[in-house]
């Protein structure tokens, strides 16, 4: 499997935010964007999402034997906003997320395995509105876990989180790797993993990319 973006350029109302940005990525790789608030970041996953259009350019997700996969259906998209209802259980919220990933591209854990994995055992029965900030962050990267989907397109997934809950975001990513999978996110956390790309957005009409062994 491989993410590949080739000459993309987006724009926003008359600015043109970034052009020419490339990467690709295999399975157990991840791409960290980063760049000053405004540069584009979220427009640019948004863009990777099939979330907006692209000014030009393509983003394509090619399966192991090189078909094109429809990125809808093999990603997921973690935007700033965490997408739960605030009424609904942490449970409900999560099966809701399992039942509407369902796809043939993985199973999942359970949503108590789920809700295990970032730490937050006994919180299932709980409305979504009750937990803290940063417990909400958490239950959305638990998201990511009862769907396996190969693509993580991630926008400041570590807002709102404390330093361990840094750490358990970096081990998620690790595993996800580590199984295989890919990810690509905006975010200035260190994940100190070694096969990492990095973007910089750096404003309108700029964009450097380079391939690093390590993003500290
Ligand atoms: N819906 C919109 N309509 C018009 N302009 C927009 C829209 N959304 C964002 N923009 C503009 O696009 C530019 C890039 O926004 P974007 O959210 O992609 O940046 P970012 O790098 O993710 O910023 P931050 O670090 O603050 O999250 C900003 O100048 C913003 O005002």
């Amino acid at each position: 499997m491989q993410a590949i973006a080739t000459k993309l350029k987006g724009r926003r109302g008359d600015s043109v935010l970034f052009e020419d940005v490339g990467f690709s990525l295999s399975r157990g790789q991840a791409l960290v964007i980063t760049g000053p608030n405004g540069s584009g970041k979220s427009t640019l996953l948004r863009l990777l999402a099939g979330l907006l259009a692209a000014d030009s350019g393509r983003f394509l997700l090619t399966g192991d034997d090189g078909a094109v996969l429809p990125v809808p259906d093999f990603a997921h998209y973690l935007g700033h906003r965490n997408a739960m209802k605030r009424e609904l259980r942490v449970a409900e919220n999560l099966a809701f997320w399992k039942s509407f990933h369902a796809s043939d591209s993985g199973e999942g854990l359970s949503v108590d395995a789920a809700i295990d994995a970032v730490g937050l055992t006994g919180v299932a029965h709980l409305p979504f509105g009750y937990l803290s900030a940063g417990q909400q962050r958490r239950i959305a990267l638990a998201r990511l876990l009862v769907a396996a989907r190969p693509l993580w397109l991630l926008d400041e997934p570590t807002a709102a989180l404390d330093k361990r809950s840094d750490q358990l975001f970096a081990d998620l990513v690790g595993d996800h790797l580590k199984k295989g999978g890919l990810a690509i996110a905006a975010t200035h956390q260190p994940l100190g993993l070694h096969n990492i790309q990095s973007l910089e957005l750096s404003g309108v009409h700029r964009a450097a990319s380079s391939s690093g062994e390590s993003w500290t």
